[in-house]
């Protein structure tokens, strides 16, 4: 059995006349962890949201591994891969409706979700907002609370967007462990950045979005001490 796995062939992204990008070969499978980097405006967003099946590439083809296009299911990229945005959106009500609604739409055991539900709580450092409003927290609270709700569903594909951008010392840490977490669970990641980033140090594999080409590198990470 096949993981899931995410395969572009092909691509071509335009904005009207304008080339954003173009990508022969790329693959995004369960247990990557892939930097994808580049300059505000190259087009890191809009790689994301097609992998996600929100848009439809200029040309190309963007399949997801084991799931065939039907009628219950005309586009078989929606969901496959959840894709987290840099400016989440959350529901009104506290942070404890926020984590709960999330829940629903679990497929673990009961058990199981529990178990990552005071996991999410405590990783994401939230335990003392629980009754706040959601509207009332802070831009680097709410991001941990978008990747709490995503940790509570045990993704099998997960592409952040710009994860700990604008966010102080603490939030960054916190986002970054979670971050390891879910990568030590064999949670396939995809981690966007314009910048250098300690997510870097994570990852096995960079894609960069340079002179409108997507070029995929592989990383090797210095062996650390005791190792
Ligand atoms: N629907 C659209 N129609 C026209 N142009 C668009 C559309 N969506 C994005 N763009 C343009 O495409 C370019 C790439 O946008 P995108 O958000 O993917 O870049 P990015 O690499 O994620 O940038 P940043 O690092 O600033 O978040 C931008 O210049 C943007 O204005």
């Amino acid at each position: 059995m096949i993981g899931c796995r995410i395969t572009a062939k092909d691509l071509c992204m335009r904005f009207g006349e304008r080339l954003l990008f173009n990508a022969p070969a790329l693959e995004f499978k369960q247990g990557d962890v892939i930097y994808l980097e580049g300059d505000n405006g190259t087009g890191k967003t809009t790689l994301m949201k097609l992998l996600a099946g929100l848009i439809a590439p200029t040309s190309g083809e963007v399949t997801a591994a084991n799931r065939r296009r039907s009628f219950a299911q005309p586009n078989p990229l929606l969901g496959y891969a959840l894709y987290l945005h840099q400016h989440p959106y959350l529901f009104d009500g506290d942070v404890s409706y926020n984590l709960k609604l999330a829940q629903r739409y679990s497929k673990l055991a009961k058990t199981e979700q529990m178990q990552r539900l005071e996991a999410a709580i405590e990783l994401s450092q939230l335990g003392h907002l629980l009754q706040s409003g959601a509207s009332t927290l802070s831009g680097g609270e709410r991001q941990r609370l978008a990747l709490a709700r995503t940790w509570l569903l045990k993704p099998q594909l997960l592409m952040l967007d710009e994860p700990i951008s604008n966010m102080d010392r603490v939030s960054q840490q916190l986002v970054f462990a979670m971050i390891g977490e879910l990568k030590k669970q064999g949670t396939g990641l995809l981690l966007s950045s314009h910048q250098d980033s300690a997510l870097f140090g994570l990852c096995q594999q960079r894609w960069l979005i340079e002179s409108q080409q997507i070029r995929v590198s592989a990383i090797t990470q210095p062996v650390a001490a005791g190792e």
